[in-house]
């Protein structure tokens, strides 16, 4: 056997012969061992396309051997659009690349996300780095983390804790913006303020108060805290590892730019002892403390972690979850916000119906959650233009013959992606699905009927939105106070159907991060 070996390896040697002689022994071992790479790359290619069953799912040629053209389309930030347009092609399941399918199909979705499925998250955090509870892969550890934040995001904790810094938050935005009017013609461009507004209420959630951004004067130092570089730093880590690195260690050197994707990981980090203390800080009044104080007193008494074992979080689990409720928390409510605004000013009879819901109704969070057409909006919104609403990954690697789904089977390994964005606009699913119309949750007996399978801007199962009923608040809190203080609002000229395409990094938001609105200037 050692000798056969030892004669292929002469023969495969001779072959590299003239390479070595024309150019160097080491451009010829370079030579050789790419030739190894490119063929072993292009037989599995063509298994892939050939012989695996994921050739029954229809898709674009050129998915059944490469990913590069979803690559290309996460690297410019158009996979929720790129995605959506194949299944107006191929229908409810697609494959888009050699091994990815992603599915509209509220059956398959249902299936991907149950309590208890197989289905597990993808990750892209390497195995060394303490995860956040959005990235964790093992039910077990995600069951424990999640379980720490289980009654501080509730909705009577969050009430009490969080109701007071959000409307003091949404008040700096209403400032903002009609102080921006004065100055401006009554031209704001409301994005920016929500975007202000979302991360501040994230860094009151994870600092306690007192480094908010609008209070600070720090309006034109959004750059810095936006989870969107991290995204594309994520996207470039996706297309092609050697230009990642090369762009990490050598460009980012050069381009304050490349340094913002390339190190956006190290951009965001809180790194500093200061923040780890402020994390955990409990001497202030309750609605001063951080969603970790909390978690952390509400540990002692939990009866399910006292059995684990494990009633503290660690400096390293404060710091990414901190991080992580900011990539996660903060633009999804901005951008369904700016969408809100968008889709009500378009329709000046709902803009006047809601207008005189909230005229007289004091912005609590028990008040506005009694608001029918309030609540019909913001469901709408999420519906069609939800800020998370783009691929959910998940793989199944348990069962080593793989899996069935929509019929179809799916080899252990495969990824499998949802994406609300493309399941809230299947003609299966809903009715007359690309037309907003808030009555759809109006009446009682058609809004019971909309469950969980078809509409998850929230995602669904164990690894739903963890801070829905925060997120909802903070919707309902702020729209009723814009609402409020600028009635007769108007969408600017500049606002078209093209400027409020969807960008998808992850988070979703308009491509050129603006919706500006004309307002009349006076006493918010
Ligand atoms: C309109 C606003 C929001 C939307 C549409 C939204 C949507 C979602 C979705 C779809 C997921 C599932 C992601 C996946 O499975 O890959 C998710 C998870 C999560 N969201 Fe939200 N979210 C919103 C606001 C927030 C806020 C304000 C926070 C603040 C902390 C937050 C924290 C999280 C966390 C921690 C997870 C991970 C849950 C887990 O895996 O246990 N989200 N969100």
């Amino acid at each position: 056997m050692a000798s056969s070996d030892s004669g292929f390896l002469a023969q495969v040697w001779r072959l590299a012969n003239p390479v070595a002689a024309r150019f160097g022994t080491v451009e010829a071992v370079a030579a050789l061992l790419a030739t190894i790479l490119f063929s072993y790359l292009a037989i599995d290619r063509i298994r892939c396309a050939f012989f695996s069953p994921l050739r029954e799912i229809p898709g674009p040629w050129h998915a059944h051997y490469t990913g590069l053209v979803l690559k290309l389309n996460i690297l410019y930030g158009n996979r929720v659009n790129y995605v959506q347009a194949l299944h107006e092609k191929y229908g409810p399941y697609v494959r888009v690349a050699h091994n990815e399918v992603v599915t509209c199909d509220p059956a398959g979705g249902k299936e991907i996300h149950a309590v208890g499925t197989k289905w597990r998250k993808w990750s892209h955090i390497p195995p060394h780095i303490t995860p956040n509870v959005f990235a964790i892969v093992e039910p077990k550890h995600h069951n424990i983390r999640q379980r720490f934040y289980t009654k501080t995001f509730s909705q009577p904790s969050l009430r009490r804790t969080m109701q007071q810094p959000i409307r003091r938050i949404a008040q700096f935005a209403v400032d903002g913006i009609q102080n921006d009017a004065r100055s401006n013609g009554g031209l704001v461009n409301v994005h920016e303020w929500f975007m202000l507004f979302g991360n501040d209420v994230m860094y009151a959630l994870t600092f306690g108060e007192g480094f908010g951004l609008m209070e600070q004067g720090k309006r034109g130092q959004i750059a810095p805290v936006t989870p969107l570089e991290f995204h594309q730093m994520i996207a470039w880590t996706e297309f092609s590892l050697p230009i990642f690195l090369f762009g990490r260690f050598v460009l980012s050197h050069f381009s304050a730019r490349a340094n913002a994707i390339f190190k956006a990981d190290v951009c965001l980090n809180p790194s500093e002892d200061e923040a780890i203390a402020q994390l955990r800080m409990k001497d202030k009044g309750e609605d001063g403390r951080t969603v970790f104080a909390n978690a952390i007193e509400d540990a002692k008494e939990d009866e399910v972690l006292k059995g684990s074992g494990k009633t503290r979080l660690t400096d390293d689990e404060i710091a990414a979850d901190a991080l992580g409720f900011r990539l996660a928390g903060a633009e999804p409510v901005s951008v369904t916000l700016t969408y809100l605004i968008w889709c009500v000013l378009q329709r000046p009879d709902v803009q006047k119906e809601l207008e005189a819901e909230v005229a007289d109704v004091e912005p609590t969070d028990a008040a506005t959650e009694q608001l029918p057409i309030l609540a019909a909006v913001i469901l709408e919104t999420l519906r069609l233009w939800g800020g998370n609403a783009t691929a959910m990954r998940r793989k199944e690697d348990e069962t080593p013959e793989g899996t069935v789904l929509g019929g179809y089977r799916i080899p252990k390994g495969t990824t499998v992606s949802t994406q609300a964005y493309s399941l809230h606009r299947n003609p299966a699913a809903w009715q007359d699905p690309l037309r907003w119309d808030h009555t759809r949750w109006l009446d009682p007996a058609q809004s019971h009927a909309i469950s969980q399978e078809r509409f998850q801007p929230f995602s669904a199962g164990t690894r739903m939105c963890a801070a829905y009923h925060l997120a909802m608040m903070e919707i309902r809190l702020m729209t009723a106070m814009f609402f409020k203080a600028f009635p007769g609002a108007r969408l600017a000229p500049s606002v078209t159907r093209e400027s409020m395409v969807m960008t998808d990094r992850f988070n979703l938001f308009p491509a050129n991060h603006r919706c500006e609105v004309l307002i009349k200037p006076g006493k918010a």
